[in-house]
């Protein structure tokens, strides 16, 4: 780190900032933002280039609060992000900054209603959050005025030529006036970018923070040698042995998205989907419940790759290898933010082993191999995590009542064995707990239940596959519902809210006999 690096109040930042950004937890600029926030105080148009969660949005954030008229009622400051949770996420910190400072900030993406973004302008705002699509509508229907934009910054600017807005782009750049200040930031600026930022900015200032590294040095990589057919159970397994709190798993294509998290949701893990063929309602509240960690994993396409910054992610996996090393820094770059650590795991099966070493060599890493854990692994591994929990409870201090009810046990029982099947109690409750949850909402017959798992155990035919043609084959439109097991997990497959209230309420149980699916109706309760 650098002598010269100032603090933020060093920086001459108002005091209201200077306020919020302690509210935030922020307590000294993080090096990009050392060196870019004075450079852009001055005025200067520039390219900011540094690793992942490093805190770029700050590094424009902070500058846009701070050179804003807040008294002003009209746009003065466009940010445009290539995905909508970017978007929203970005509007959210510069709002966190400018809490004090007076100054109204608007999200406007698309699948929102225009009217919400519309009557939102008119009231005001001086920051414009966008993506590129719904800012150029908005130009095009004259509800959106960039007449006195005196900062623009394009966020992840090259994902945004990547994922084909460069005409948006240029309409923009051309409808806000010529002399404004002008700031690009990515973790990865290639050519083209250099191409663009040479006809829209002025004289730019670069700064690269870590131009030796792309990726963060406290997020370890590894991968694992897997083939196509195998991924899957080699996923689940991985899972389990990592300990994964947090993860995103990233897919090639939207259907890759679907099937996986369907044969996750199958093998009772509590994945959600995030692509772009969900509509916004959808989207917003999949973001909402992985944050809040109401599901452990949300699996996604590039949709999620970029700038996304949430709290504690602890895996990032790669399901399949990105298309490219930048794809790949931003996806890994969505664990180990801020200085935290974390892990990035990539399946790579063999034929990809030359692309792998490619982009090792760009990247200037190594991700380090690790043996695909074996069934027995996974057992061992629970085992431990039992033998951990039951410790901890010791530790928390053990109940006089219990203590009691032991000894008396002790008495015609050895005590190991008293233990042994106290642990087998406990065990079994778990997984009664969570098919008695499934039994109660979808009144299934436990015969039912276990018709699902001998089904899901079947060879090739993934189970999720199987509760949903059972669920279609009983008429009941784009539902599923599952009681499936592969490790004797558990899992209601979740059903699109109007589908559920059909099915639960009016239906209640489905029944299967033979091959057969009769719908019955509901138990009373
Ligand atoms: N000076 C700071 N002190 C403490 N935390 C900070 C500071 N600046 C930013 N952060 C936090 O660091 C995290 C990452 O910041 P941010 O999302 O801006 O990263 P980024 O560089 O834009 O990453 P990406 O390349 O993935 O978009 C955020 O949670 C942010 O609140
Ligand atoms: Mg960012």
């Amino acid at each position: 780190m650098e002598q010269q690096e100032l603090s933020f109040k060093a920086m001459g930042l108002s005091s209201s900032v200077i306020k919020a950004l302690e509210e935030m937890g922020f307590e000294e600029p993080s090096p990009i933002q050392a060196k870019t926030i004075p450079i852009i105080l001055e005025g200067h148009d520039l390219i900011g280039q540094a690793q992942t969660g490093t805190g770029k949005t700050a590094a424009f954030g902070i500058p846009i609060v701070e050179r804003l008229d807040h008294r002003s009622k009209r746009v003065e400051a466009l940010v445009l992000a290539p995905t909508r949770e970017l978007a929203i996420q970005v509007a959210e910190e510069i709002t966190k900054i400018g809490k004090f400072s007076g100054i109204k900030v608007v999200p406007i993406y698309g699948g929102q209603s225009y009217d919400r973004q519309i009557r939102a302008l008119e009231h005001g705002a001086q920051v414009v959050i966008g993506t590129p699509g719904r800012v150029m509508d908005h130009i095009r229907r004259g509800t959106l005025k960039l007449d006195h934009v005196q900062m623009m910054v394009l966020d992840e600017a090259d994902e945004m030529l990547d994922m084909g807005f460069i005409e948006d782009i240029e309409f923009i750049l051309k409808n806000v006036p010529e002399n404004r200040q002008t700031l690009l930031f990515s973790a990865t600026v290639p050519d083209p970018i250099a191409k663009l930022a040479r006809r829209y900015l002025k004289d730019p200032v670069h700064v690269n923070i870590s131009p030796e590294r792309l990726t963060v040095p406290s997020i370890e990589q590894v991968f694992y040698e897997v083939r196509e057919f195998e991924k899957l159970d080699a996923l689940t397994r991985i899972l389990d042995m990592e300990e994964a709190e947090r993860t995103i798993i990233f897919c090639r294509t939207k259907k890759r998205v679907d099937e996986l998290t369907e044969g996750l949701q199958a093998r009772g893990y509590t994945a959600e989907a995030l692509h772009g063929d969900l509509n916004q309602v959808q989207r917003n509240r999949v973001m909402k419940r992985f944050k809040e960690g109401g599901s452990e994993i949300l699996v996604a396409t590039d949709v999620a790759a970029r700038g996304l910054d949430i709290d504690n992610v602890t895996h990032v996996i790669n399901y399949d290898l990105p298309q490219d090393t930048e794809s790949y820094v931003h996806r890994i770059g969505r664990t180990g933010r801020a200085g935290r650590t974390g892990t990035a795991i990539s399946l790579i099966n063999p034929k990809e082993f030359r692309q792998l070493r490619q982009m090792e060599r760009v990247l200037r890493v190594r991700l380090q191999r690790r043996p695909l854990p074996t069934p027995a692994d996974v057992a061992e591994k629970q085992r431990e995590m039992l033998k951990n929990r039951l410790a901890e409870e010791i530790q928390r201090g053990v109940l006089p009542s219990y203590q009691e009810l032991v000894m008396q046990l002790a008495e015609e029982y050895d005590s190991v064995d008293i233990a042994a099947a106290a642990i087998r109690l406990m065990v079994d409750k778990g997984r009664e707990d969570k098919s008695d949850l499934d039994f109660g909402e979808t009144g299934a017959e436990p015969g039912m239940v276990r018709m699902f798992m001998n089904l899901g155990r079947m060879d090739r035919v993934t189970p999720a596959d199987i509760v949903r043609g059972l669920a279609e084959g009983a008429g009941i439109q784009g539902s599923v519902i599952g009681l499936i097991d592969i490790y004797d997990r558990f899992t209601f497959v979740e059903i699109p809210k109007d589908a559920a209230h059909k099915v639960l309420q009016n239906v209640g149980a489905i029944v299967i006999r033979g091959k057969s699916v009769n719908l019955e109706p509901a138990r009373p309760r």
